[in-house]
């Protein structure tokens, strides 16, 4: 995502601002200002279908989009990542793991995140200190005083613009998407309590922080959410609010449903997308 090339089929609404994909910046246009987006919420909310449907549109509109998840989006973070979430290490400490999840994150702010930002960049982050809170603070009890100074020391001063929390049904339902496919890891398997109690904790961060953070429903179709993720994103790239209205379609992909085969079902509620789609040329 880091190019500013569209990406084939994507739509580009007539109200693009004033630099559209096929056009590059003029000599005398100031570099565009660098966007911090974290997403969060429980484990299987559905974090990274979204980020991967919003970051296509943004790049089909010319911007760099840098694509990162946390713990992780460095070689070190991914090594520590390893750690953390292996099912095997099942005796670290509650500190161990605050104070892993915060090198993780100390890293990529200074590797990644400050420099994309520097230069312009959208920064898409799939979970960031909202989650510490959430997991450490609430989950595992620890001070919450110290969690967020921890939270503070790692991320230098860098704050997102604007965070998308989203939320399933139930903590349950979410365990239940989250580890369909590979199993659950160190966190996953930390009880129902406990991720009953880091749902409710987003929750009360988000009422706390109504500029910030904007909760988002991911109990129904992909398409529904990701209309309400652009439109709560729509005072940062302006856009977004007039794209949502004009084009239904470009969303409707979000609900083709594969099979195992790797071929391409169509569920009946998106039997109006247009008929190149049908033909399988969904994006995601
Ligand atoms: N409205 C929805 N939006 C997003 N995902 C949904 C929605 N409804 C169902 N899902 C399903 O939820 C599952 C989890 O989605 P995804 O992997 O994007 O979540 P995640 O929050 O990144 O999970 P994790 O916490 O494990 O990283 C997927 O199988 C996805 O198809
Ligand atoms: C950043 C961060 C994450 N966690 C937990 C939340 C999840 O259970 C895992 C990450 O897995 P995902 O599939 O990428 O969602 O780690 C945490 O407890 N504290 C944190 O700061």
């Amino acid at each position: 995502m880091r190019e500013g090339r569209p990406a084939s089929g994507a739509p580009v609404h007539p109200a693009a601002p004033a630099k559209s994909p096929d056009q590059g910046l003029s000599a005398e246009q100031a570099p565009e200002r660098g966007v911090f987006v974290t997403f969060e919420g429980g484990d299987g909310a559905g974090k990274t279908t979204h980020i991967r449907f919003l970051a296509n549109a943004l790049s089909a509109m010319g911007r760099e989009v840098v694509c990162l998840r946390e713990p992780g989006g460095t070689e070190v973070g991914e090594q520590l990542r390893g750690v953390v979430l292996n099912p095997a290490n099942s005796n670290i400490c509650d500190g161990s793991e605050l104070l892993i999840f915060e090198a993780a994150r100390a890293q990529l702010v200074s590797q990644v995140i400050a420099p994309a930002l520097e230069r312009g960049a959208v920064v898409l982050c799939d979970r960031f200190t909202d989650s510490t809170v959430a997991y450490q603070g609430y989950g595992r009890g620890l001070d919450r005083a110290f969690v967020e100074a921890a939270n503070a020391f790692a991320c230098q001063g860098i704050v997102p613009d604007r965070t998308i929390l989203l939320v399933a049904d139930s903590a349950a339902e979410g365990l239940e998407r989250a580890t369909r496919r590979a199993g659950a890891d160190r966190m996953e398997r930390a009880g129902e309590d406990f991720h009953a109690r880091v749902n409710a904790a987003f929750l009360e961060i988000a009422e706390k922080n109504p500029r910030r953070v904007r909760l988002v429903r991911s109990n129904g179709r992909k398409s529904h959410t990701a209309v309400q993720v652009f439109a709560q994103l729509a005072d940062l790239f302006p856009w977004m609010g007039d794209f949502v209205r004009a084009n239904e379609a470009y969303f409707e992909r979000l609900d083709v449903h594969r099979t195992h085969e790797g071929r391409v079902d169509y569920r009946e509620d998106s039997a109006s997308a247009p008929r190149a789609e049908r033909s399988g040329k969904e994006q995601q």
